[in-house]
């Protein structure tokens, strides 16, 4: 039997759906064991594979998150892309069978897919319901503007319903990259880094900038309470403890708030919007992570890795998988499927995701973003809004600097990867 090894991140309800998927797949057949390991936070996740890489000590797949996909897209010799792979070994595979959304972020300019799309999702409102009945609101009316999100949350605060309005995971992906595609305004030039390594960032504009100062108001206001750098790990808690009313996080966020949200209802919602600005909302964008195959390993592995990425694309997994997470249905098939078992009608909010997502049809500043070191670009968004929180910067400052400091980190990866 040939062992394969899978280094992935994810934790809690999610961790343990896929060693279930895993074993599925182990289950089926005698010749391959695929061989999960949890490897931490996504960051950690990437940097050891890199680092295992260098040590000749790779896994045949590792799980990368969406932002790492600029940098793993130009690691040529470190990488099998997908559609060679699944080539290579006769196992059919048709690109055409996935969400255009999901296909589009992982493929390159020729229309190749290079990483086999897992796990993606779209981040979304969480409220809790008794909350708002109990500040007098309607319990089944999430905010659709910030305006609205201000409005409720002073309700909610004032009549002591709950302590804050708003908690939210990930400022970077959340309150910035997809904040920029909702309102259609860019994220960088050269169509948010699609168009080439000559890309730069460029989401200090007005809008962005109105919207990190509103932030750090509500902050102040106790309307909102900062979850913390790089996922925001401590958003969660307020929610479940019912500190906080309204919770911005990853549709694939679904299975731990179920499991966790015990004691009151949860509603869902789509992301609130400014209604002064001109095309929003347009689209969110996806987030969430992919599967790459390293080079390096034996070829009776890859053989294996093909078999295991088919059979995590079949129909049944892939709805099983969304319909137990919240992640998006990656493929059209599984999506049918999902309908057809009257899934969505049967739980309420769960396609919120996938109409956010297909709002509208994505312009240049929604497709989703491709960057090289966005990784540590990713830090400096949550050092420049600590920066804000605390006073030392205003808006359009810590934004300018997240723009400059990123820059010079692009202009370094454009350099080493001519
Ligand atoms: O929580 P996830 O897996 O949906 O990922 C969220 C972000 O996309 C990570 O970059």
């Amino acid at each position: 039997q040939t062992e394969i090894q899978w280094w992935h991140a994810m934790g809690g309800e999610l961790g343990a759906k896929l060693e279930e998927i895993t074993k599925g797949f182990n289950d089926s057949q005698d010749e391959y064991r695929i061989v999960p390991s949890y490897k931490g936070t996504y960051p950690e996740t990437m940097t050891a594979a890199i680092a295992a890489f260098r040590a000749q000590q790779q896994p045949a797949i590792v799980q990368v998150f969406e932002v790492g996909t600029g940098t793993m897209m130009a690691a040529k010799g470190a990488i099998v892309p997908v559609h060679q792979l699944m080539a290579d070994n006769d196992v059919a595979f048709d690109p055409a069978a996935y969400l255009p959304a999901v296909v589009g972020y992982y493929s390159d300019t020729d229309g190749n897919m290079l990483s086999l799309p897992f796990n993606s999702s779209t981040p979304i409102l969480y409220y809790n319901k008794d909350v708002f009945e109990k500040a007098g609101l309607d319990r089944d009316t999430p905010p659709k503007t910030w305006a609205e999100f201000e409005e409720f949350s002073k309700k909610i605060k004032e009549s002591g319903a709950a302590n804050c309005g708003l908690s939210s995971r990930w400022v970077s992906w959340i309150q910035t990259e997809n904040f920029s595609a909702w309102h259609n305004q860019p994220i960088g030039t050269l169509e948010n880094g699609f168009g080439g390594l000559a890309a730069r960032l460029s989401y200090n504009g007005p809008v962005q900038v109105k919207h990190w100062e509103n932030l750090k108001r509500w902050a102040d206001e106790g309307l909102y309470k900062y979850g913390g750098p790089v996922a925001g790990d401590n958003a969660a808690p307020l929610f479940y403890s019912q500190e906080c009313a309204i919770y911005m996080e990853s549709s694939g966020g679904r299975a731990g708030i179920v499991a966790n949200a015990k004691d009151f209802e949860v509603g869902y919602g789509m992301l609130p919007y400014y209604d002064d600005v001109e095309g929003a909302p347009q689209n969110s964008i996806i987030g969430g992570a992919s599967l790459w195959v390293l080079s390096g390993r034996p070829d009776e592995e890859y053989a294996g890795v093909a078999k295991f990425f088919e059979y995590l694309s079949s129909p049944e997994v892939q709805a099983d998988w969304h319909q137990f997470t919240g992640y998006l249905p990656i493929t059209q098939a599984a999506y049918d499927l999902s309908k057809e078992q009257g899934f969505y009608e049967q739980n309420p909010g769960t396609e919120i995701s996938i109409k956010q997502i297909t709002l509208n049809p994505p312009t240049e500043n929604s497709k989703g973003l491709r960057f090289g070191n966005y990784v540590q670009i990713r830090g400096i968004i949550d050092e420049e809004f600590e920066q804000l929180l605390s006073g030392s910067k205003d808006a359009q400052g810590a934004l300018d600097s997240v723009v400059e400091r990123g820059n010079a980190l692009l202009a370094e990866f454009e350099a080493q990867n001519q």
